[in-house]
């Protein structure tokens, strides 16, 4: 599992903290992971607070799956460290697989194999014996909700069902931190709706999830923070709303002025803050870089300067269009 890659540049022991606190339930420290040339990870560095859902979004090729696969310590990475529940993936390998449940981004095949029977190698695997084998195989099948495929092949199960079949997999051992690549990926709209809940449920329950997606909407609603990554690095890490707020510093604007709106759109040009900004009949339409007390300071000025301001509409940027702006669309 845990093989070593060969193209190791440069040491990886004893780096310094960069964060910390008690509650931290994952850590990456200065992460980094090289595939010859291709910079996958690039000094990433984030914690996970215990209980906390933490999306991780980025274009394809952004380094998620790699970052994921470190954490689940499948990889190793070429210098830096991570830390699940305080244990190093590098010097406590065994430690960690303990305490995490890895859901990758493919399931794999099972020929013959039906969910139970697949879910009871896990357990065993995790060393599970007895009632608290069956008692957790109950709980597992129960809680994603797969009791009535239990005896059915997994090769026959729809992509939503063999998706909880996977969860059901990563928990199986009951771990304090869950790692979870794509989850939702494929999946029709009612199958997403309930995958979320399923995962806010697990926090609530008190265990750590890092969720990654490409799309920054789809884990909005259910992630208490987020970390956005493209080509290898971290450009922007915080809840959904701090990011949002980050980056709404552009905003565009119309604002109806009833008589000389030549003439008021000629006194905004003068303002540092407006760009392309167009008259279109009474209409003054353009882009404003400031926030909503800076919004109102421009109204205040037009209508300070006799102008009549009639109306005024503001277009926030949608989530949709912040992550567009954070990311570059760039794909290595
Ligand atoms: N084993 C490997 N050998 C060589 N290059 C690799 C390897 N694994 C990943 N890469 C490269 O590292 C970069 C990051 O890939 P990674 O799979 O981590 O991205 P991702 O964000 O998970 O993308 P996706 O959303 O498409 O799954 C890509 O350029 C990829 O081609």
């Amino acid at each position: 599992m845990n093989s070593i890659p060969n193209d190791l540049a440069v040491p990886r022991m004893n780096v310094p903290a960069v964060h910390g606190a008690d509650d931290d339930c994952i850590e990456l420290r200065r992460l980094h992971r090289f595939f010859g040339k291709t910079k996958a990870v690039t000094d990433i560095s984030f914690t996970v607070r215990r209980g906390h859902v933490f999306g991780y979004i980025g274009p394809n090729g952004a380094g998620k799956t790699t970052s994921m696969r470190i954490l689940a310590t499948l990889d190793l990475p070429s210098y830096g460290d991570a830390f699940v529940d305080g244990f190093s993936v590098v010097n406590d390998p065994e430690l960690v697989r303990r305490r995490l449940g890895f859901m990758p981004d493919s399931f794999g095949t099972y020929r013959d194999v039906n969910c139970k029977e697949y879910l009871d190698f896990f357990a065993r695997a995790y060393g599970l014996v007895g009632r608290e084998r069956t008692k957790r195989l109950d709980w597992v099948l129960n809680f994603t909700g797969t009791e009535g495929m239990a005896e059915k092949p997994i090769r026959g199960l729809s992509k939503g069902m063999k998706q909880r079949v996977c969860l059901g997999r990563a928990l199986i051992h009951d771990p304090a931190v869950m790692i979870l690549d794509e989850p939702a990926a494929g999946l029709d709209p009612r199958a997403r709706i309930q995958l979320r809940k399923m995962i806010r449920e697990l926090a609530d329950r008190g265990k750590t999830v890092l969720i990654s997606s490409h799309i920054l909407t789809e884990l909005a609603e259910m992630c208490d923070s987020v970390g956005i990554i493209e080509q290898g690095k971290l450009l922007a890490t915080g809840s959904v709303e701090q990011i949002q707020h980050q980056r709404e510093t552009h905003r565009e604007l119309k604002i109806r002025v009833l008589q000389n709106t030549e003439a008021a759109g000629e006194s905004l040009r003068s303002i540092e803050t407006v760009s392309n900004l167009v008259v279109d009949g009474e209409l003054l339409k353009f882009e404003f870089a400031g926030n909503i007390d800076a919004q109102a300071g421009l109204v205040a000025h037009l209508v300070n300067d006799g102008y009549a301001v009639a109306e005024v509409e503001s277009h926030k940027k949608s989530l949709e269009d912040v992550f567009l702006q954070v990311t570059e669309g760039l794909v290595q």
